[in-house]
């Protein structure tokens, strides 16, 4: 079922999510690999702003950037937050064979030669660059704990917690391998303005990391309490797009 924001990006047609099915995406030799250089010290804070928690970074500056991969220029990383199920069986936003994964990592970064800011980025056609990470549950995440130690401080909506020192390339996966492909934002305004590239291999994380995610809670103190869990959208047509992958 759609609500009517879903439905508000009159006639998209590169809309995001989509399932990746892997026979359909073409290998493309011209793919360079991904270039991240993420400086820890640019991490500001960690907050809750109703839809998941998000940590954002200091993007006054090309301090921390991506580059490579199809990307014509560098990218400021603006901030990542993530998107997971209730439980387990599903929570990602993008699919692999129709495979779902629990949660999802969005790293959004922004074009600084073609915008002066990233809102206004999110009107630009590829004025967004978003990473996309599977996680998967297994092994614990020393990286993603330091995280996981700071949600009880960001429980309730617009809640905020500094959050000094922090190298997001702890939560990347070492395989380079990845797909892109052109789509949007995934929550309102929904945009079609992001070069999305999602890394093939998954990232472990377990079960007391995830059920952490879902102790968060989308309403605001002294309100009814909703718990933060199923924050992704659902698939979207792939239209006339192509899958291109890094790998054969
Ligand atoms: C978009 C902005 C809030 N949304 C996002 O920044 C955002 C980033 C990434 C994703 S995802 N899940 O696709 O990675 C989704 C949303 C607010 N904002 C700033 C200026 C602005 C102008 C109009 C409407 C909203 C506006
Ligand atoms: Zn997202």
């Amino acid at each position: 079922k759609k609500n009517n924001s879903e439905l508000s990006v009159s006639g998209g047609t590169r809309q995001s999510p989509i399932n990746i099915q892997w026979r359909d995406s073409v290998y493309d030799p011209h793919l360079k690999p991904l270039k991240i250089h993420y400086d820890p010290t640019t991490c500001l804070y960690i907050w809750n702003n109703g839809y998941s928690f998000q940590v954002e970074f200091d993007d006054s500056a090309d301090k921390s950037v991506i580059m490579g991969g199809p990307l014509e220029n560098h990218y400021r990383l603006k901030q990542f937050h993530f998107h997971w199920g209730a439980i387990n069986e599903w929570g990602s936003e993008h699919m692999v064979d129709s495979k779902v994964y629990p949660a999802e990592l969005h790293l959004v970064h922004w074009n600084p030669v073609t915008s002066t800011s990233f809102e206004e980025a999110i009107m630009e056609n590829n004025g967004l660059v978003v990473i996309g990470v599977f996680l998967k549950l297994g092994a614990h995440h020393a990286g993603l704990q330091k995280l996981v130690d700071a949600l009880p401080a960001v429980k309730h909506k617009d809640t905020i917690v500094e959050f000094d020192v922090f190298d997001p390339s702890c939560l990347m996966p070492s395989c380079p391998d990845y797909w892109t492909y052109d789509g949007s934002l995934t929550t309102p305004p929904l945009t079609e303005s992001v070069t999305w590239i999602i890394k093939k291999t998954p990232i472990e994380v377990d079960q007391n990391q995830l059920e952490e995610f879902r102790m968060l809670l989308f309403t605001s103190a002294g309100e009814e309490e909703k718990r933060m869990v199923d924050n992704f959208r659902p698939l979207q047509p792939l239209m006339n797009r192509t899958v291109r992958s890094s790998f054969r």
